[in-house]
């Protein structure tokens, strides 16, 4: 069932979708040399301990990535996967820091992803978003030069987002990027309540106006935070396998996503860095649904907040929430 649904992903960092193949494509094409010998060796190193030894890989992983055309590659594997699993709108994070830091221009990176995504509309009837994230391990003033280099590319921009190391950076370091991308015209997200406690949501929402939290899987901790979220529909961009592999939950049994859901949260289901985490969004349903014994009314709620927590618009949520609830019927036909 989950096949047939369409859905949006709304949690996806289109750097954790280089998977070992194309990284080694690329390193050969732009005279890399990796520190493994196979795309096995590399697969076998994806064992993780916490989101800091995960991070650590990652960003050396995009070392791969050079040229436009690179980033157009990666970008137009990932909307294949999408069109396997019906994923008919996407909202794509990336880092431009991980790439400027080693002499990349913005440019090639953000043209080679946005040409990727315009194709996929065309080609694929894949619509999308780019989010913009800083990275909350570098300094405040570093995400604010970061701000200012994207504003020739706003209009290929929707909005602004934080990750990477939460633990020690709260998001009211980065209070006045934010204050001034929403001055920009540009919409709020943030990574929160992954790793760290309750008190980063709360910041994420009061210093940084996020419209929608990223992760925020441990807001349970924090009762009145819970009844905050529920009552304003913030949705929560919930990643299980990720929270697997990183070890923020010990097994998947023990995810609070079903507690989130019977809360009445905007809980939604995606893959965060598929290539590392051994699942794209479908496996990610699929996992929990097994793990949790999700019913089939608990996937359809899960995949309609996915349109309900987008950043479309009204009339193109209409019409994906229309096609949802017809192939929602044609399943549950006799
Ligand atoms: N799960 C995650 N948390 C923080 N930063 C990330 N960057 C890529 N994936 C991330
Ligand atoms: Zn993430």
């Amino acid at each position: 069932m989950i096949n047939a649904l369409p859905k949006a992903e709304l949690h996806l960092h289109i750097e954790g979708t280089l998977e070992p193949e194309l990284m080694f494509e690329l390193a050969a094409r732009n005279n890399i040399e990796l520190p493994h010998s196979s795309v096995e060796e590399v697969r076998q190193a994806y064992e993780f301990s916490d989101l800091q030894s995960f991070l650590d890989i990652y960003y050396a992983g995009a070392g791969v990535l050079q040229t436009s055309q690179d980033f157009y590659d990666l970008t137009w594997a990932y909307l294949l996967r999408c069109q396997r699993d019906n994923v008919v709108h996407t909202e794509i994070f990336f880092d431009p820091q991980t790439h400027t830091d080693r002499g990349i221009s913005f440019e090639a990176v953000i043209t080679g992803i946005h040409s990727a995504l315009r194709d996929g509309e065309q080609k694929l009837g894949i619509t999308s978003e780019i989010i913009l994230c800083f990275l909350r391990h570098l300094s405040a003033e570093a995400a604010m030069d970061t701000l200012e280099l994207s504003r020739p590319w706003h209009q290929w921009i929707i909005g602004v987002g934080l990750d990477s190391s939460e633990m020690g950076h709260p998001p009211e370091k980065f209070k006045a990027v934010f204050d001034k991308a929403r001055e920009h015209g540009l919409k709020t997200v943030a990574h929160a309540g992954e790793e760290a406690p309750a008190d980063y949501i709360w910041g994420a929402i009061n210093s940084l106006g996020a419209e929608r939290i990223d992760h925020g899987v441990r807001c349970e901790e924090d009762s009145h935070l819970v009844g905050y979220l529920v009552e304003n529909q913030i949705p929560l961009t919930v990643c299980p396998l990720s929270n697997e592999k990183l070890k923020v939950v010990k097994r998947l049994e023990d995810h609070n996503l079903k507690s989130m859901l019977n809360k009445g949260l905007l809980v939604t289901v995606n893959s965060d860095d598929p290539a590392y985490f051994g699942g794209y969004v479908n496996d990610n349903y699929r996992a929990i649904k097994a793990a949790l014994s999700l019913t089939d009314d608990d996937i359809y709620q899960l995949v309609k907040n996915s349109f309900h927590a987008s950043f479309i618009t009204d009339e193109l949520r209409a019409g994906y929430l229309q096609q949802l609830e017809s192939a929602f019927m044609e399943f549950r036909k006799p």
